[in-house]
């Protein structure tokens, strides 16, 4: 398979493994066994080794996977080569909790500017970022190269939010609100709400699951 085209879940596993073998290492755990790294996380060994294989990767030693090395394999499948720049659009209690949370996490990831439109939040510093009012979104995108936004506006703001941030050029959109967005075939968009995966536990829960 091009590893330009690999499957979504591929690449959310990718990003799950680099994870777990970061862990290992700072736990002084240098090699992993794939079904080890499928125990962490709860799938099997072959789903691992199949996830691998389409990144080209199939060199498991008798000590296992080495972990340093898997990382570098991953990254080179899933980091830009020079890192990208990420915006917040709300920094409200999710803008800000996803800025602590998120930056000094993945080197070629940076949350690097905020927006909003209350005046307490605009022109001051952040959870570490710059807020600017949405009227300077298009040059402040611009001018710091940003590609990629995340929207923890009011949902009611989502799509002229979205529609802003497509017409400054925004490649990829976090969308955190509750409203579907439609956006144009060469943006990517990824949708998250804590809601549905709530209720899938509920519904599981429901149903007296057992693995
Ligand atoms: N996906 C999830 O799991 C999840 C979890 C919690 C909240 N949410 C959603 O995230 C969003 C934010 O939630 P919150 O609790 O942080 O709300 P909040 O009210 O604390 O923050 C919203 C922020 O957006 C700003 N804002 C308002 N209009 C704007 C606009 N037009 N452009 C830019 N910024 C604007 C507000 O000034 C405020 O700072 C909501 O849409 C909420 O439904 C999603």
């Amino acid at each position: 398979m091009d590893k330009a085209n690999l499957p979504e879940k591929t690449i959310e596993r990718l990003s799950e493994y680099r994870r777990t073998l970061l862990n290992c290492l700072t736990r002084g755990k240098t090699h992993i066994y794939s079904h080890e790294l499928a125990g962490l996380h709860n799938i099997t060994a072959v789903q691992v080794r199949r996830d691998l294989m389409l990144i080209g990767y199939s060199s498991m030693k008798k000590k296992g996977y080495d972990a340093q090395e898997l990382i570098k394999v991953i990254g080179d499948i899933i980091d830009h080569k020079v890192g990208l720049n990420v915006a917040v659009v709300g920094m409200g209690n999710l803008g800000r909790a996803i800025t602590t949370y998120f930056n000094g996490k993945r080197p070629k990831l940076n949350i690097v500017a905020a927006f909003d439109v209350d005046p307490n939040k605009v022109n001051r510093v952040i959870s570490g970022v710059n807020c600017y009012h949405m009227k300077e979104l298009p040059d402040v995108i611009k001018r710091n190269d940003i590609s990629i936004a995340i929207i923890s506006s009011p949902p009611d703001t989502a799509n002229q939010v979205a529609e802003q941030l497509v017409a400054a050029g925004i490649k990829g959109i976090l969308n955190f609100t509750t409203i579907p967005l439609v956006v144009p075939e060469n943006v990517y968009l990824e949708e998250y709400d804590m809601i549905t995966s709530m209720e899938k536990v509920a519904y599981f829960v429901k149903q007296g699951y057992s693995r």
